[in-house]
């Protein structure tokens, strides 16, 4: 972890991933206020049960905003749909923060925010397998974490160099936004345990020096650090869309 530097009253850390470039990862705590995060998950609750598609790979919910992906034909169903109004000053907001902060075409040419969201919900003990996003969106994605704690990991797709090989582990806590892009979105895997409480190595956590994830940790026997998982978790998964008008196209 290395790097702080405030702006537009946020501070931005910079976390560096082995083989990463310097701004491929980064986290900003305290992101949004707790007015901001109650509104989101008020709104997130307030949708028709229809809005929560049922994973088909996991017991967990989601919401899709923006449009379904087609994995295979690497576009949006039908088009690019709007966001809806309780997403997009949050949108707007993360939009800046990524191309003031990380990179000025982080969304794509001259977009200037994003375009899909995904509202993930975990309850204590969920959490999702090791993954890319891949490449239907711009090599981008910046994560708001609601309501509890959590920790992702990341693990390196690329071959033998074991220190490589080691998992690296972000804490990710309540109204915190983690963005990462580049090598870290193409040449790592993310995830996150399905666990109650997360258990890590010290060294391998690489924002345990910030203040409040120091607050949330507690030390094991063994020297290992472990963060609980207090509540339901919900995430907003913000990104780009690649070939925003890709659909209109394959359907000529
Ligand atoms: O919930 C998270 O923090 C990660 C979600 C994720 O990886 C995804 O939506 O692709
Ligand atoms: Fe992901």
């Amino acid at each position: 972890m290395t790097i702080a530097q405030t702006v537009n009253s946020c501070e931005i850390t910079l976390i560096h991933l082995p083989h990463t470039s310097e701004n491929d990862v980064a986290y900003v705590p305290n992101y949004v206020s707790n007015d901001e995060e109650t509104y989101l998950l008020n709104a997130i609750a307030d949708q028709p049960a229809s809005r929560w598609n049922q994973m088909e790979t996991s017991t967990r919910r989601i919401q899709v905003w923006g449009g379904n992906v087609d994995a295979k034909l690497k576009a949006v169903i039908g088009g690019v749909q709007p966001l809806p109004p309780f997403l997009a000053k949050t949108a707007e907001h993360v939009g800046a923060t990524c191309c003031s902060q990380v990179a000025t075409e982080f969304w794509g040419k001259k977009m200037q925010k994003p375009n899909h969201v995904l509202v993930n919900e975990y309850t204590t003990g969920q959490g999702v397998m090791p993954h890319e996003d891949g490449p239907c969106y711009q090599p981008g994605v910046a994560i708001l974490s609601l309501q509890s704690p959590a920790v992702i990991t990341f693990t390196s797709k690329l071959g033998d160099d074991c220190t490589q090989n080691l998992p690296l582990h972000v804490a990710l806590m309540p109204r915190s936004l983690l963005i990462f892009r580049g090598k870290a979105y193409t040449d790592y895997l993310h995830g996150i345990d399905d666990v109650e409480a997360h258990v890590v190595a010290s060294d391998a956590l690489l924002n345990g020096t910030d203040e409040e994830v120091k607050g949330a940790l507690a030390k094991r026997e063994d020297g290992h650090l472990e963060l609980k998982r207090t509540n339901t978790r919900y995430s907003l998964t913000f990104r780009a869309v690649r070939g925003a008008m890709a659909w209109a196209s394959l359907r000529k």
